[in-house]
């Protein structure tokens, strides 16, 4: 597990768009939300130290240190973070999907989440490097109690996992979801279905049909895949970039609309952009 949290956060209020997932259905929704970028004001900290101790100048007069850390804002919010969380029961995969997009192999050997694990993974989409934030959520009650707000708080996109193989995580998934609705994510927040351990092709329990149903019900799309299985890396893959691609098409950022509110730069969205992008 580990413990490297976000240090800037990107706050994109709202979601929805399109793509389309293995055996799924595209849901297009649009939202011209504000992209706020907050900038906590332990980075100001951390650049008027690194000035102050680069050698031969002079520490710098306060004035210098809030250009400088400007300066510095700007270059960090070049990277845009979205953050996607993974949510359902205890064992159907998650911490094995977020392994098998941002590592690329299928782990030997897992344990039950406590709390949350964070897998970063840059994505380049039309020229722009996005690090795509997936936050493994535990799926046991006793080992997220105190994390769930955390999980909530600034999220970009929802993934909901069930495990083919046990139509009881289906069937729970109506409680996920309430879980996510009671926390104040916005309905344009885009989710996606997965069921997961399509390789156990003998003991699956969720027909594909009853799964779209559910997933179009709710205004998702569905994938159904298998982390264990390398030859699905690919649809595990598009899980993710089918999000970041429609987070992408939906959040602009104009640079030069910087202001500066009690250290907090704030970007606004003026446009939502036309994206090429082929998800
Ligand atoms: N056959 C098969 N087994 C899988 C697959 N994905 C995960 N598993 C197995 O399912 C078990 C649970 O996987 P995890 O990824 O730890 O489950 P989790 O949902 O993260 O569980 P919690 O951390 O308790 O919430 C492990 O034994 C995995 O090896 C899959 O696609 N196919």
């Amino acid at each position: 597990m580990t413990n490297d949290s976000p240090e800037g956060e990107i706050r994109a209020l709202g979601g929805g768009g399109g793509g389309s997932g293995r055996g799924g259905i595209a849901q297009r929704s649009r939202a011209d939300d504000n992209v706020t970028i907050l900038t906590s004001s332990m980075d100001l900290l951390r650049v008027g130290r690194s000035r102050a101790s680069s050698g031969t100048e002079a520490a710098p007069s306060l004035a210098s240190s809030v250009d400088l850390s400007t300066a510095s804002m700007e270059l960090s919010i070049q990277t845009r973070i979205f953050k996607i969380i993974v949510i359902g029961d205890s064992n159907v995969g998650k911490t094995c999907l977020t392994f098998r997009f941002t590592g690329g192999s299928f782990p030997d050997k897992t344990e039950a989440t406590i709390g949350v694990d964070f897998r970063e993974k840059a994505v380049e989409l039309e020229g722009e490097t996005i690090k795509v934030q997936v936050w493994d959520t535990a799926g046991q009650e006793r080992f997220r109690k105190s994390m769930v707000e955390h999980y909530y708080r600034n999220v970009h996109a929802v993934v909901f996992v069930y495990d083919v193989t046990k139509m009881n995580s289906f069937r729970n998934l109506q409680t996920w979801i309430e879980e996510c609705n009671g926390h104040r994510v916005s309905a344009s927040v885009p989710r996606v279905l997965v069921g997961n351990k399509c390789d156990l092709v003998d003991q699956i329990q969720v027909p594909s049909n009853t799964a779209l149903k559910f997933a179009d019900a709710h205004n998702m799309l569905l994938f159904e895949t298998s982390a264990k299985d390398p030859r699905e890396s690919q649809n595990v893959d598009s899980i993710f970039m089918s999000l970041a691609c429609r987070l992408k098409a939906q959040k602009s950022l104009l640079y030069r609309d910087v202001e500066r509110e009690d250290g907090r730069v704030r970007l606004t969205q003026q446009t939502e952009t036309k994206s090429s992008c082929p998800c």
